[in-house]
């Protein structure tokens, strides 16, 4: 068994598109178990947001994720976080959860596990790959060895088209108004994400 856990943070609900896409492509490795898991929003958010449909909408949609712990990066052969951008790296939100497990670090629970990374922004140019790159950082203090996105398995990135898709993680582009749903083509890479972060687990676990 390769157990595979799907970490994210989503406001108004495209990173929660793209987590499912990931732990599809995750379940077509055999063997594979996989779990999604949302990080806990701030109260400070919620009663901001409360009078904004789309944020209301957007997290009532994700009422059933279980909510996740430190526990289940212990439990995970190999995890995908799903993070969109604030300011070109990641929300506060996923920052405290990551953190909060100084404990995993300092014990190198995680190290040698597999990672990689799917995000979000509002503009093409708004942290598409900054975002991604910002985050390895702490993941690679953690010990992660770090999954990216070739081109020769992903050509959808060989656009001038306004999708997602880099060689440092799979991406949406939510638009200004987050009105822009997940393309096709980001549906795609966020799979195969999935499934070359969990072949990538499986290997290294022997
Ligand atoms: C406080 C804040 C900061 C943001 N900063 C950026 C940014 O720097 N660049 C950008 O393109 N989008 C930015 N956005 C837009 C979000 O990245 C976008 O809403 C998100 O990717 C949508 O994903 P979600 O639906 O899963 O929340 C920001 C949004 C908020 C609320």
């Amino acid at each position: 068994m390769t157990k595979i856990l799907v970490p994210y943070y989503s406001t108004y609900g495209h990173i929660h598109t793209m987590a499912k896409a990931v732990a599809e492509g995750a379940s077509e490795v055999e063997g594979a178990e996989v779990k999604i898991v949302r990080v806990e929003e701030f109260e400070v958010v919620k009663e901001a947001m409360s009078g904004q449909d789309a944020y209301v909408q957007a997290q009532k949609a994700q009422e059933d994720i279980p909510v996740a712990t430190h526990d289940d990066l212990k439990w995970a052969d190999g995890v995908v976080w799903g993070i969109p951008t604030r300011y070109g790296s990641m929300p506060a939100q996923m920052k405290q959860f990551l953190d909060s497990a100084g404990a995993l670090w300092m014990n190198g629970e995680l190290e040698g596990k597999a990672t990689g990374i799917f995000t979000s922004t509002g503009s093409i140019h708004g942290g598409q790959e900054t975002t991604a790159i910002t985050s390895l950082v702490p993941l690679l203090h953690f010990g992660f060895v770090y999954v990216g996105l070739p081109y020769g398995e992903n050509p959808e990135q060989l656009t001038t088209d306004g999708i997602g898709g880099s060689p440092y993680s799979a991406s949406t582009v939510a638009g200004p108004d987050g009105s822009a749903q997940p393309d096709e083509r980001d549906l795609t890479m966020a799979k195969r994400l999935g499934k070359r972060v969990t072949t990538v687990a499986k290997a290294l676990r022997g």
